[in-house]
């Protein structure tokens, strides 16, 4: 798969490591992050990588900020994007088999290497199950952002 992969300067500590760990896996990386310690701030960061998944140049999205909270946040507020909290590995795979997710979000001050690595593989080897309930619960979640963007249009 094509992973879009972003990272603010408190994940750019462990973006090498998760870069490494996409390829091994036998994923292409388009970089959207950070390769430095200057501060820049999460949304503009998770905004340019989850964007390369809503245009189609990459199939999911792996962000990396200091506790992950952040930008888990700025994702879900992307509309078309659904993005987990990834620090164990039963979320990383369920998040994606129940809820199709297309985004994980981890934090650099949380997880260590090899838990960020069982954590994406998970993640990126697990399929949507799409079964009646989890069908209709993401179609859910899709009305939850039209219906917000409308009352946001509409001013109310
Ligand atoms: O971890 C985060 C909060 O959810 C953010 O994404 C940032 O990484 C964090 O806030 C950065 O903090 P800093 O004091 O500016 O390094």
């Amino acid at each position: 798969m094509r992973i879009a992969l972003g990272n603010d300067h408190a994940g750019y500590p462990l973006k090498r490591h998760v870069a490494e760990v996409l390829r091994r896996l036998g994923h292409e990386v388009v970089d959207r992050g950070t390769d430095s310690d200057e501060p820049v701030d999460f949304p503009d960061i998770t905004f340019a990588t989850c964007d390369a998944v809503r245009k189609g140049e990459a199939d999911r999205a792996v962000l990396v900020c200091g506790t992950g909270v952040g930008a888990v946040m700025a994702a879900n507020k992307i509309a078309g994007i659904r993005c987990a909290l990834g620090h164990d590995v039963y979320s990383a795979h369920q998040s994606v088999e129940h809820d199709d997710a297309n985004a994980i979000a981890m934090g650099a001050w949380l997880i260590g290497p090899a838990t960020a690595a069982e954590v994406l593989e998970s993640f990126l080897n697990a399929r949507f199950d799409d079964d009646d309930d989890t069908v209709r619960r993401v179609a859910k979640l899709r009305e939850l952002e039209l219906r917000t963007a409308r009352e946001l249009t509409e001013g109310g």
